[in-house]
């Protein structure tokens, strides 16, 4: 067993139907399975217990529950006071959450969720077996209208989807990991992202050798957005960063703070990595048939993801660029913007929204939000579960976008895929911080762990 986030490696995820293949297959050898996941559920209970009250086990219809019983037997068996029913103990030392699991298929009843509610309010901290009870795992949606909010998830056998992305992060708490002593035999149905390899620098490199990157955006009133998006890309380590700002006539600098960045062109630039759409208002939607057909790499966000979704013939140019040339970094309103569907249709399913989104127009595509999802037609789809409440910012997303660019101008061979993964991962892990956080502090904290 052990404590999963931050992961130093890129994992497995299995959904609901792989994870009971897996289970199936390991019972016929190992019929013991419940006993050692009730096992885990007593140790990890011992050490998370507050005060000396009872711990109160809420056990549900099935195995979930079933886990549940044996974690109360084995705690009795160490002299520990256990309560198991759906009533509240007085003064609970801990909750275990042994309700629903895996087998959760329609919306908690009125009486559960009373009971989920008591759980709630109980005061006791809440450790919840395999999925906190009423979230779906390979979703992260809530099943009706209430889902537990542990402070601990024990999850088991294998790690499922639903616990880093949609809502899950808001209801698993800490997650703990215990595979039962089993090797999950199947395919995975998506990756929980690790952190990327750093970027070296040869001793003998010149700006020449790191790339040169084109921010495109920047309408008047939001020329921060560009500007956060160079300057994320300069930090990341591009050797040349340029700013074609749509607003701006005459020869006035890129950026008065940051006198390396330079004003650019499509024209001057044809080689560069581009990163489209930060800040660029409705003048996006003419310079985008250019862009799209002449740069070989770009990383495309807001108002040009906007452009693209209200225009057919911008998705035909899109369709026709060779997979793994463009990057799409849509947050939810944007990515149901381009799939004709509402936002919460999106959030409702986001592993399947970015891959439905990424085959129809043959890009890589960042679901942004908590859990965001990577999805590349053809490549397993990937989930970040770094990053939290910090970045919620205006500007984080820029940041991203020209991470992103830095990423790939010094990567030229890199897929589209295997940035999106480096980069969304570093940026979660940058924005990792207690309160708020500014996006310019975002591409410092960036800078600082590259
Ligand atoms: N087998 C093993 O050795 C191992 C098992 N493990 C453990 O087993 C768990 C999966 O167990 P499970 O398949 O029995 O499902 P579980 O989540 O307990 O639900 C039970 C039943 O509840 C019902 N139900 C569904 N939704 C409902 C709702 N909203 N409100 C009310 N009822 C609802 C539905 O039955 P239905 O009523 O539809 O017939 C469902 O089948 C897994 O999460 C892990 O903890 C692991 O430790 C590995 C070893
Ligand atoms: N609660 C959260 N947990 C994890 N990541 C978050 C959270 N809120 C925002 N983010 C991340 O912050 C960035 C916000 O991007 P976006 O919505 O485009 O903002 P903006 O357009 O203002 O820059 C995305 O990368 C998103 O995944």
């Amino acid at each position: 067993m052990r404590l999963l986030l931050p992961t130093t490696t890129t994992l497995p995820l299995f959904d609901v139907a792989a994870s009971r293949r897996i289970e199936a297959r390991a019972l016929a050898h190992s019929p013991d399975l419940m006993e050692r996941a009730g096992l885990a559920v007593a140790k990890l209970a011992l050490a998370l217990r507050r005060g000396a009250g009872p711990v109160w086990v809420v056990c549900g219809p099935g195995n979930n529950g079933g886990d549940g019983h044996v974690a109360a037997r084995r705690l009795r068996e160490v002299g520990v006071d256990v309560h198991v029913g759906h009533e509240a103990p007085q003064h609970p030392a801990l909750v275990i959450d042994a309700l629903l699991g895996l087998g959760l298929n329609r919306a908690p009843s009125a009486e559960l969720c009373v009971t989920m509610a008591a759980m709630q309010t109980c005061g006791a901290p809440i450790l919840a077996v395999d999925l906190p009870s009423g979230l779906l795992g390979d979703t992260g949606q809530a099943a009706g209208e209430r889902a537990v909010r542990a402070d601990h998830t024990l999850t088991l056998l294998t790690l499922k989807p639903g616990l880093f992305t949609g809502e899950g992060r808001a209801h698993t708490g800490r997650i703990w990991f215990d595979d039962l002593g089993i090797a999950a035999d199947d395919e995975p149905t998506a990756e929980l992202l690790g952190p990327a390899a750093r970027l070296e620098r040869s001793a003998t490199s010149h700006k020449g050798s790191h790339g040169q990157v084109l921010v495109v955006g920047g309408a008047p009133g939001m020329q921060g957005a560009a500007r956060l998006a160079a300057r994320a890309a300069l930090a990341c380590g591009a050797g040349r960063v340029y700013v074609d700002l749509l607003g701006l006539s005459g020869d006035e600098g890129a950026d008065a703070g940051r006198p390396e960045l330079m004003r650019g062109s499509l024209a001057e630039l044809p080689q560069a990595v581009g990163v489209i759409g930060c800040g660029a208002g409705p003048a996006m939607a003419a310079a985008l048939p250019g862009l799209l057909r002449e740069l070989p790499r770009i990383v495309i966000d807001a108002d040009a993801l906007n452009a693209i979704a209200a225009e057919p013939a911008l998705q035909d140019l899109l369709r026709a660029r060779p997979v793994g040339t463009t990057l799409l970094t849509p947050h939810p309103l944007e990515a149901a913007r381009l799939l004709g569907r509402d936002t919460a249709s999106i959030q409702a399913d986001r592993l399947a929204a970015g891959s439905d989104l990424a085959q129809r127009l043959n890009c890589t595509v960042v679901l942004k939000g908590s859990g965001s999802v990577i999805a590349t037609p053809g490549e397993r789809p990937a989930i970040c579960a770094s990053g939290g409440p910090a970045l919620a910012t205006a500007g984080s997303g820029d940041v991203l976008a020209g991470w992103l660019g830095g990423l790939w101008a010094q990567q030229p061979q890199a897929g589209a895929h295997a940035i999106a993964c480096a980069g969304v991962d570093a940026h979660g892990r940058a924005g990792e911080v207690a309160g708020a956080l500014r996006a310019g502090d975002l591409i410092e904290h960036l800078a600082a762990q590259a």
